[in-house]
């Protein structure tokens, strides 16, 4: 039996009451918060600035603690830890090649929206996004 728990840092973006969401070439068709596993060493923030580069070409700006989320990962067959960080950007993302899609949402929409994002995030969140 496996008990690696798959630990990822994320970015709660929220503009004019809308979630920042993407998906990746890799699995065009899920969505969910800008971040990505840490690298060997790197602190949380550290992760949070690099994936925010890397996906978007931005820095986040006052990254402020939101919650720790568990849930299946939408891609790997495994149990995920999310860390998520409330970010707000002071310049316009610009998805990267490994982007495949990117969206601001008010609730699912309609996409597939990955468990932690559905089940625990946008309910966070839901004071703060239109109707
Ligand atoms: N970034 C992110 N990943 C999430 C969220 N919800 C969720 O289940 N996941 C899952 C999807 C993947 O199974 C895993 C993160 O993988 P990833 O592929 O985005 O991370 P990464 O950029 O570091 O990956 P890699 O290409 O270096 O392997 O966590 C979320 O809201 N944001």
């Amino acid at each position: 039996m496996t008990t690696d728990v798959l630990i990822v840092i994320a970015a709660a973006v929220v503009q004019d009451g809308r979630l920042l969401v993407v998906s990746k070439q890799a699995a065009p068709d899920v969505f969910y918060l800008p971040g990505g596993k840490p690298e060997p060493g790197e602190a949380p923030l550290e992760t949070l600035a690099r994936e925010m580069h890397e996906e978007l070409g931005v820095t986040p700006y006052k990254p402020k603690f939101l919650a720790t989320v568990e849930n299946q990962a939408a891609l790997e067959n495994q149990w995920m830890q999310m860390t998520v960080y409330a970010v707000e950007l002071q310049q316009v993302p610009q998805p990267a090649a490994e982007l495949a899609d990117l969206r601001w949402i008010t609730s699912e929409d309609g996409l597939n929206v990955a468990p932690a994002v559905r089940e625990q995030v946008l309910p966070l969140l839901r004071d703060g996004l239109a109707s």
